[in-house]
């Protein structure tokens, strides 16, 4: 079966002046994302992961390249765009969960869902991800899982095109970090989004359908994960 193309990230680079030293964050990177696909883009830190993530959700600028979404090229959307496609097309999952800490865990996920163009049923996420009997409950009552199964909720509600994590599990013990794994995999197969997640877990990566190393901003590997590994066997 032809493999359809979600994104396409041309001769990205990023630089950064700092005083007489330019910082290389990303170096002329091209790679392209498959409809459907889970990948996880691994590299210590400092490789440039969380600025390839930045660029691709929108909320930053290359200083050459492109990045084009389908058709569209969103290095080129002025401000407004940008806003439009950060609401629309993409799902955002932190380390640290963000959330607000006065609104309930349904009151979360109903709050990023008003703004947007075809949000999904906000009850039937909860259920499905598992918070059912924990929607009226305050961030400061959930458990940190709890806290990013929320989080997760609110980026899938929004019935993006691509969730974009960033260190999902960086906050977790490694228990509840697998049952985060877990539960990505599920939306990645069961909601068909595509997914990429940003780690410098080596571990996590045996889960990718394909994985993109980095190092000092280049990418040094980009392969399909041959002998995939279920996230529940997972370890590290
Ligand atoms: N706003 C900035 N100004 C100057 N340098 C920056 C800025 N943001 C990132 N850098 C530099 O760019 C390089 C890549 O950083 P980046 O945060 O993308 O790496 P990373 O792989 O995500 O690291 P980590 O896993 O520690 O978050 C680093 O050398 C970093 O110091």
């Amino acid at each position: 079966m032809k493999k359809e193309v979600l994104m396409r990230i041309n001769k990205l680079s990023k630089y950064y002046q700092m005083g007489e030293v330019k910082v290389k964050a990303l170096q002329d990177i091209t790679f392209e994302i498959y409809k459907g696909e889970f990948v996880v883009i691994l590299g210590p830190s400092g490789s440039g992961k969380s600025t390839l993530l930045n660029i691709l959700g929108g909320m930053d600028k290359p200083t050459a390249g492109q990045v084009f979404l389908e058709d569209e090229e969103i290095t080129a959307f002025d401000e407004k765009r940008l806003t439009m496609y950060r609401r629309n097309k993409i799902g955002f999952v932190f380390q640290f969960y963000n959330l607000m800490a006065n609104l309930t865990a349904r009151e979360n996920v109903e709050l990023a869902t008003e703004i947007c163009k075809n949000p999904l049923n906000i009850d039937h996420i909860l259920e499905d991800i598992g918070l059912c009997d924990r929607k009226y409950h305050f961030p400061s009552q959930l458990s940190g899982g709890e806290q990013q199964r929320v989080a997760i909720a609110r980026a899938v509600a929004k019935n993006p095109l691509l969730l974009l994590c960033d260190e999902p599990t960086g906050a977790l013990d490694f228990k509840t970090g697998i049952s985060i794994l877990s539960l990505l995999s599920k939306i990645n197969k069961e909601y068909k989004k595509t997914t990429i997640v940003i780690t410098h877990n080596a571990s996590i990566a045996n889960m990718a359908d394909r994985v993109i190393r980095m190092r000092s901003g280049k990418i040094i590997e980009n392969k399909i994960n041959l002998n995939l590994v279920s996230p529940e066997r997972i370890e590290w």
